[in-house]
């Protein structure tokens, strides 16, 4: 068994930590002490503003009663605390990144939500046995196109290529029809991302400029543009992923969660993965590294690139409480050393099976708390597209994902993450103790 190497389990040096209780205290003493001179003086200055220093005042006393506003505004000054700047977006580098693949993400959405509520979903089988559908194909072109319009000179690494779309004329005329009618709702938002693809061959092309081989150098974007497609097709979650590396490392990840609850503080529950046909429902995850993570509703219009609710995971006192995730798919993830793992763990809650990135996206705000993938084959090489965007949204929340020998998932090899083996998330407190327990329970397969 390999152990693990200390660089790579570091924390993230980007772990949001929302402004410290201590920082808040002593900016409202602070503030507490100094309120009434602070008023003195600016009416002894200015007998005729009585208005706006009673404003002033209203306002600082408000900051001193309500630490919720107080610690917000923390957050956005990174004041007092050197942490503070982790919890909020100000950008001051990946903001158009972030907001291409903001944008990019729901437009997408928006054509793998038309397909997920039809019956027929054009489904072929790859190669290896995988299904694919109209939708992963559409999605991936459109994803590809505002790419390319904005960073021309980028690598991209997707999922699809093209290849059954060229020996099936049908297949390919049901996709173009498709794509050719999605949009985002808002003009300017759509321009941004450089209007519609201009004909059927020009949407073929895109597909195939998905085929880099990825590796350490350079910009290079991943993309899966429907995760879980088993999720897909059974009516579950899925998610439309998408991630910029640079040189090997993941700096801007967002995620489509077209069947999650919107609301970030609904606890996961086992019926989540199953029959997810209402309305409704919709959240957009993404994260820069160094700047925290954020969620906020999938929506069709534009978007302010820096806005949307700051998440974070949940604190675990008690690991005997904690709620684990887990695929769906027996042959994606070992559900029996899941189960192994979870009893010697003391957790009698079942695991919550669903589908797709939806589950790094979940744990990191909290509504669940620990995934685990489990090797169930010795050959298998997870894909880079399956974890870059979620890996970088639970570091950026607060939480350590590394492979079961402890190695923080490794970007820079190519397509495949080729030198690890299945993934551990988890917050930070308790990565450690449960990698322990992994590692313990696989001991004869490691
Ligand atoms: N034997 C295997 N072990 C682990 N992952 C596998 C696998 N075979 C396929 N997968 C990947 O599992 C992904 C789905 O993950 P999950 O089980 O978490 O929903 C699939 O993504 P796609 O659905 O995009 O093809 C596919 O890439
Ligand atoms: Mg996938």
């Amino acid at each position: 068994m390999s152990s693990p190497s200390p660089h790579k389990l570091l924390p993230s040096a980007c772990s949001p930590s929302p402004a410290s209780p201590s920082s808040s205290r002593k900016l409202r003493l602070i503030l507490f002490l100094f309120l009434p001179a602070i008023v003195l003086i600016l009416s002894l200055l200015f007998p005729s503003t009585g208005a706006a220093t009673a404003s002033l005042s209203l306002f600082i006393g408000r900051l001193v009663h309500q630490p919720g506003q107080l610690s917000s505004i923390l957050r956005q000054t990174r004041f007092f605390s050197q942490h503070t700047p982790a919890a909020t977006m100000r950008l001051d580098k990946y903001e158009k990144e972030l907001q291409i693949a903001q944008l990019a993400v729901q437009r997408a959405s928006i054509l793998t939500k038309r397909v997920f509520h039809e019956k027929a979903k054009g489904t072929v089988d790859k190669n290896d046995k995988s299904p694919v559908t109209i939708g992963d194909f559409g999605a991936q072109a459109l994803i590809i196109a505002a790419l390319q319009h904005n960073f021309p000179g980028d690598a991209i690494v997707a999922e699809e290529e093209s290849a059954k779309l060229k020996e099936d004329a049908n297949l390919k005329s049901t996709i173009w029809d498709l794509v050719k009618d999605i949009k985002l709702d808002d003009a300017a938002a759509e321009e941004l991302l450089g209007g519609p693809i201009k004909d059927v061959d020009a949407m073929v092309e895109l597909i195939d400029k998905g085929n880099s081989p990825g590796g350490s150098q350079g910009r290079i974007w991943a993309i899966d543009p429907i995760d879980g497609t088993k999720g897909f097709l059974r009516g579950g979650q899925y998610a439309v992923c998408l991630a910029l590396m640079v040189d090997g490392d993941v700096k801007v990840g967002a995620l489509g969660c077209p069947n999650l609850p919107i609301d970030d503080s609904a606890r996961l529950t086992t019926g989540i993965g199953e029959n997810q046909t209402d309305e409704g429902h919709g959240v957009l995850f993404s994260a820069v590294q160094g700047h925290g993570a954020m969620s906020r509703a999938l929506a069709t219009v534009n978007l302010d690139v820096e806005a949307g609710t700051p998440i974070s995971m949940r604190a675990i006192d008690d690991l005997t409480k904690a709620n684990f995730c887990e695929s769906v798919e027996a042959g994606h993830s070992s559900h029996g050393d899941q189960a192994a793992i979870s009893q010697k763990l003391g957790i009698t809650a079942p695991s919550v099976r669903m589908d797709s990135q939806a589950k790094y996206g979940s744990i990191a705000r909290g509504a669940g708390d620990i995934y685990l993938r489990l090797p169930v084959s010795a050959t298998y090489q997870e894909k880079i597209w399956d974890h870059a965007a979620g890996d970088l949204i639970v570091r950026e929340s607060g939480g350590q994902v590394t492979d079961i020998h402890g190695k923080r998932l490794d970007f820079s090899i190519g397509r495949t993450l080729a030198g690890n083996k299945g993934v551990v998330a988890a917050p930070l407190a308790v990565h450690g103790k449960v990698l322990e327990v992994v590692q313990e329970v696989l001991s004869a397969k490691l």
